[in-house]
């Protein structure tokens, strides 16, 4: 039987820069990058699928035809008439990233709004992947909607897995930000935090304390990425060590994060073999960030 990757937050137009002082325009965002890679890396067994809420304008139709043309469902994706899709640009500094957003009033915060159009879309998946950026778009009582659909496609049979992505700038405080985090941890069975965003909004000193904190809410695997560093996963109070292979000519590392989620979750949800899925995680980043923009062709090694 197939199985469904179901992935939920919001798809932005990307201005990627190309490195000639032009910019790409493409459409990204961490979670339709999960799925972007998810796709690339899950076998035939499963379709994957996106949720989010987009406009009914022309660009909203060449997001979701983009989607579409990747071979990622867009059949529960809502359509609101009154609003449109949100907008990113990467600035590069010697190949690190970071954005400029013009998001504050995207179609995507409305995801929640619709309780049963949520929980059709849950209800058709076995894995659920969901975001920090998620939940921080979302009004507090569409955030709690969210949380309690995700608690009940759990409940349900569903391995829900969350990266807690933390964007401070997309938070009114970070007391808020850090207790929305460990609430949706809590429904969460898999969490898979980057150290140094972490280490910054908890005041982490170690990776160990970062992956025993989400451990503590209760979360039985946590996947703690470093950069290039050594990295840890802590799974049922065992630790396990990985260190990614060096890159050279490091170009954009935008959704390096976003690309190892999909490449250790693809890998781990066949095998349940932890090292192996580390590796196969490291190994998609690794391509990823060797090139400009979110999303790459993994095979082609191109821009998408
Ligand atoms: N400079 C790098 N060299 C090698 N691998 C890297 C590098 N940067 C990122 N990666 C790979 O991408 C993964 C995620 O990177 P990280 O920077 O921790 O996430 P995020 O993009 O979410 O901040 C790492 O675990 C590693 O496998
Ligand atoms: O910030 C957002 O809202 C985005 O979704 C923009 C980016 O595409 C991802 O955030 C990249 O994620 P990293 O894997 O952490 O590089």
């Amino acid at each position: 039987m197939t199985q469904t990757f179901l992935s939920i937050g919001e798809c932005m137009v990307e201005m990627a820069p190309k490195g000639t002082g032009d910019y790409q325009l493409g459409f990204a965002g961490d979670t339709l990058n999960t799925a972007w890679y998810a796709k690339h890396a899950l076998g035939p067994g499963w379709d994957v699928a996106y949720f989010t809420a987009v406009g009914q304008d022309a660009l909203s139709e060449r997001m979701c035809s983009f989607m579409d043309t990747a071979g990622i469902r867009t059949n529960h994706i809502r359509k609101l008439p009154d609003r449109t899709v949100g907008l990113y640009l990467i600035e590069l500094s010697n190949g690190e990233r970071s954005f400029a957003y013009w998001r504050s009033d995207s179609a995507a915060r409305q995801l929640a709004a619709d309780r049963a159009a949520l929980a059709k879309a849950l209800g058709s998946a076995q894995v659920i992947f969901f975001s920090g950026i998620t939940i921080a778009i979302l009004s507090p009582a569409h955030r709690l909607t969210l949380l309690g659909s995700l608690s009940q496609a759990r409940q349900n049979g569903a391995t829900i897995v969350f990266d807690p992505n933390l964007r401070p700038r997309l938070w009114n405080t970070p007391e808020t930000m850090r207790d929305a985090v460990i609430a949706a941890a809590k429904v969460s069975d898999i969490v898979m935090p980057s150290f140094d965003d972490d280490a910054l909004a908890f005041g982490d000193k170690t990776l160990e304390a970062t992956a025993q904190r989400y451990a503590d809410a209760g979360v039985p695997l946590v996947v703690v990425k470093n950069g290039a560093g050594p990295m840890i996963a802590l799974d049922k109070g065992k630790i396990e060590h990985f260190t990614p292979a060096p890159v050279s000519e490091i170009v954009d590392t935008t959704a390096a994060g976003d690309s190892f989620n999909a490449g250790f979750l693809a890998s781990y949800l066949d095998s349940k073999d932890l090292p192996r899925a580390l590796a196969a995680g490291a190994e998609l980043a690794a391509k990823v960030i060797t090139r400009h923009g979110a999303l790459v062709d993994p095979e082609g090694l191109t821009s998408a």
